[in-house]
């Protein structure tokens, strides 16, 4: 089974917030909260997957991201790479292009949702790194 490569964004607002996106019910892992993201295409620099991903879906374009993590997850039916980034300046204000929920999160209460499990290493470092305790 192929690996799947996702270029995911941690969007950090300026109030500190982080922002949720809910997957479509038909999709893989679907009905979950998820970072922003989606597929590097082939040939595509993770970068560019990433912000070609938010200005399709959200429609915000990033000045800033820094890699936080990489996490390899099998799925079982899936195997996925998600190359996570942390976007903490972007213009524009983010909407939800393609009907998905979008919710911003404070750093605290994101243990209140569901994730798929690749997330799990995700949501630790984001608290370690942003989180106030
Ligand atoms: N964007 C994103 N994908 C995640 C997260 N956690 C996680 O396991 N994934 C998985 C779910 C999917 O199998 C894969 C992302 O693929 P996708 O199909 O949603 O990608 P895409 O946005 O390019 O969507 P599409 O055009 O193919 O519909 O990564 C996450 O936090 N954010
Ligand atoms: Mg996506």
């Amino acid at each position: 089974m192929a690996e799947v490569h996702v270029a995911v964004g941690v969007i950090v607002a300026a109030d500190g917030r982080i922002l949720l996106s809910r997957r479509a019910e038909g999709a893989h892992q679907g009905g979950l909260w998820e970072f922003p993201g989606g597929k590097v295409e082939p040939g595509e620099a993770v970068r560019d997957a990433l912000e070609r991903e938010l200005l399709e879906e959200l429609g915000i374009r990033v000045s800033e991201a820094e890699p936080l993590l990489e996490i390899r997850h099998d799925y079982g039916d899936k195997r996925v790479l998600l190359d996570v980034h942390v976007v903490r300046d972007f213009s524009g204000t983010a909407q939800s292009l393609e009907d998905q929920p979008l919710l911003w999160v404070a750093v605290e209460e994101l243990r209140d949702y569901a994730f798929p499990a690749a997330n799990v290493p995700i949501v630790e470092s984001v608290m370690a790194l942003l989180g106030n305790d």
